[in-house]
């Protein structure tokens, strides 16, 4: 028998198994959960557990229904999570889908001996794909945010030059990750002012989530779950990418220090948005224990994507 959160996403995510995937980029779902004032965490970043049993074995069925399953580097160090399904009831005769993870991780700062590297060491998850800058990208860095121990020097012409010991420390942390198991994957950055921008003004760098998105499916990921954090849920939600968020709420308040994430989009026909501009509008609402967990789908000018 279907297990009540199974069904409720099979239904919900019904769509996709009746139209193959587009040869461009999965099918994305962001979720994640939050507290009644919007936020995912507590305050400088602490990892709270918001989710009751029961919706977050929600989100392990959810996971089961992707191949990949995409953190940021904030929250891969922050968390150490697993990104694992080990809530689901007894092992099937089948055993449940489990999906890849992904880092995005600008500068190949995780950890060789993060749980995620461990577990795929103990024949326990799937191998770790690590997304990071191109080697040959010059993009400047924002101030404060180097991994490395060289700083970037501004030439005349307002071009930034490396020092090569960075190179070196990265390519050091590349090999010791691909030690520990870890599959290194390069793709080009981007400049975001407003949606990352830091407190100085100065642009942040980073990784092009277009970009990602088509060489993941060309690596054959043909559904991707999104679950944060907060960085990477703006990020996602600032392009026309995702096609369902799921969001757990649980019903208590974390306070104005709290980690939140700020949409970049909107729900309601906002003055002067694009009519191309993504929507996001409910699809179904499901108590799962204490919480509520609440479907949005993209619509682009009144229409489902
Ligand atoms: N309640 C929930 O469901 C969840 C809560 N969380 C919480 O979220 C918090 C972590 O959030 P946060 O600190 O924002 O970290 P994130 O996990 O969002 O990671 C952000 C980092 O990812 C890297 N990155 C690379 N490319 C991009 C991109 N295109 N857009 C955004 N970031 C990019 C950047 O680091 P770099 O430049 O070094 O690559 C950036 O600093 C933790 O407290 C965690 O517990 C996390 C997931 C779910
Ligand atoms: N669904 C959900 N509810 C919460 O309350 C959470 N804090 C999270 N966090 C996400 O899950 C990751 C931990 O996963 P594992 O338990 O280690 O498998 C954490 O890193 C966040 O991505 N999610």
């Amino acid at each position: 028998m279907e297990d009540p959160a199974q069904a409720f996403l099979l239904d919900v995510l019904k769509h996709r198994s009746a139209s193959p995937c587009p040869d461009t980029q999965p099918y994305v779902t962001l979720s994640f959960a939050q507290s009644l004032d919007a936020k995912i965490a507590g305050a400088h970043g602490r990892q709270l557990i918001l989710s009751g049993k029961e919706s977050m074995i929600m989100t392990h069925w959810l996971r089961t229904m992707h191949d990949a399953i995409l953190v940021g580097i904030g929250t891969a160090l922050n968390d150490d999570p697993q990104l694992n399904v080990r809530y689901l009831p007894h092992p099937p005769e089948t055993p449940y889908n489990l999906p890849r993870p992904i880092i995005l991780d600008t500068d190949l700062r995780l950890s060789p001996t993060c749980k995620l590297l461990q577990n795929y060491q103990n024949g326990k998850g799937r191998r770790p794909w690590v997304i990071c800058a191109a080697s040959d990208d010059a993009t400047p860095k924002p101030k404060g945010t180097s991994a490395s121990t060289t700083t970037a020097e501004t030439t005349s012409t307002g071009h930034h030059q490396y020092h090569p010991s960075e190179d070196i420390d990265k390519l050091l942390r590349k090999r010791s990750l691909e030690e520990a198991g870890a599959r290194i994957i390069q793709v080009p950055t981007s400049q975001r002012r407003n949606v990352q921008g830091h407190a100085d003004g100065t642009a942040s760098r980073h990784l092009s989530i277009p970009e990602i998105l088509t060489v993941l499916r060309d690596l054959g990921v043909r559904s991707l779950m999104v679950e944060g954090g907060a960085q990477i849920i703006r990020s996602f939600l600032a392009e026309p990418v995702v096609d369902v968020v799921i969001i757990t709420v649980a019903p208590v308040l974390v306070g104005k220090d709290g980690t939140g994430y700020e949409s970049p989009v909107v729900s309601l026909p906002a003055e002067g948005a694009s009519p191309s501009q993504r929507r996001f509008v409910q699809k179904a609402t499901r108590v799962f224990g204490k919480d509520a967990v609440v479907v949005l789908e993209a619509v682009t000018g009144g229409q489902s994507v």
